[in-house]
């Protein structure tokens, strides 16, 4: 069997190097467009990065580029939320059970009778949100904004140019709010908690602070280069068993079948994979496909668990 690398060696600089060079120039899928913001982002944009649990870490392209994180940060909320309520009491309130439907479907909350089944579809998400314990929506953001720190090892920032974009068209997010109150599976002020996870959202991220905070769920809960805790160990396995089912909304199963890693991706063109105990790799390019996952992002991924064999099942040749 191939070894599979524990820190960056040249041969994980090759791959990188390579991964950019054969997809730069597919140019399959579209940027987001509900979002009239995420319309705007340069479509050419591309950029890569890998980190290891020993902190060494190796990027390519455009990583430094500071694009909206979206629905990766459903992640991170859940990973506060797992600390404050704990595994069980998420299990039975929200779920890990793919819906089957996209992201945003009300079809798929009136089929469960309002139970969102998990915390990766937007309904899941804004029921998330709402169990958070705090008085105000401005605790309940700071507690969000304080894990998202503590996961990139930095002072991450809402772009409120995003949020004003978001906010003006987050419609659909509302009722969906609504409906989960109508059911009985929203927790705090519906209208509250869909502006503070349109706020989460709107938080501008760089390839390089996504790698990190996937290599901080890679290594235990713990920043690789920080050394501070992000969320108790036991809660990681519950967090990447979500990314495994429902990462990539209804394509998880198309993406776990070539990729093998737990992932989560946003229409904001990110994308992240992790390899428990090993490394993350995290990738940014706008266009997305059907489901609403980067293009460019899912073959950069596939590339390198396959190159690297990170793979928790396949075991490449
Ligand atoms: N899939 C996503 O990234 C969706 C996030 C976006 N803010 C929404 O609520 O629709």
């Amino acid at each position: 069997m191939k070894q599979r690398p524990t820190t960056v060696d040249s041969t994980v600089k090759q791959a990188l190097d390579q991964s950019l060079q054969r997809f730069a120039s597919n140019q399959h899928g579209k940027n987001a467009s509900y979002i009239p913001y995420l319309a705007s982002v340069p479509s050419h944009l591309f950029g890569i990065s890998i980190m290891f649990c020993d902190g060494t870490h190796a990027e390519v392209g455009d990583t430094d580029y500071a694009f909206a994180i979206e629905s990766i940060s459903k992640v991170f909320t859940l990973a506060h939320v797992l600390d404050e309520v704990g595994p069980q009491a998420l299990r039975s309130k929200i779920g890990c059970d793919p819906t089957g439907e996209p992201f945003n479907s009300v079809i798929a909350l009136e089929l469960h009778k309002g139970r969102p089944l998990n915390p990766f579809v937007n309904a899941g998400a804004m029921a998330t949100v709402s169990l958070l314990e705090a008085d105000t929506a401005q605790a309940r953001w700071d507690q969000i904004q304080a894990t998202y720190n503590l996961f990139a090892g930095r002072e991450l920032t809402v772009n409120d140019e995003v949020y004003q974009s978001e906010a003006k068209t987050n419609q659909h997010n509302r009722g969906i709010a609504w409906l989960l109150q109508s059911y009985g599976y929203m927790y705090a002020d519906p209208m509250e908690v869909c502006a503070v996870y349109t706020r989460q959202c709107s938080v501008a991220i760089t390839c390089h602070d996504l790698v990190t905070m996937g290599a901080t769920l890679a290594n235990g809960g713990v920043n690789p280069i920080s050394g501070k805790r992000a969320v108790r160990a036991n809660n990681v396995a519950p967090i990447l068993s979500e990314m495994t089912l429902n990462g990539l909304y209804d394509t998880t199963g198309d993406w776990y079948y070539k990729v093998g890693l737990p992932g989560k991706s946003g229409v904001g063109g990110g994308i992240l994979a992790v390899v428990p105990g090993v490394c993350a790799i995290a990738a940014f390019a706008p266009p997305l496909d059907g489901a609403g996952n980067s293009v460019r992002g899912q073959l950069a991924a596939e590339y390198l668990s396959r190159t690297l064999n990170l793979s928790l099942l396949h075991e490449f040749a």
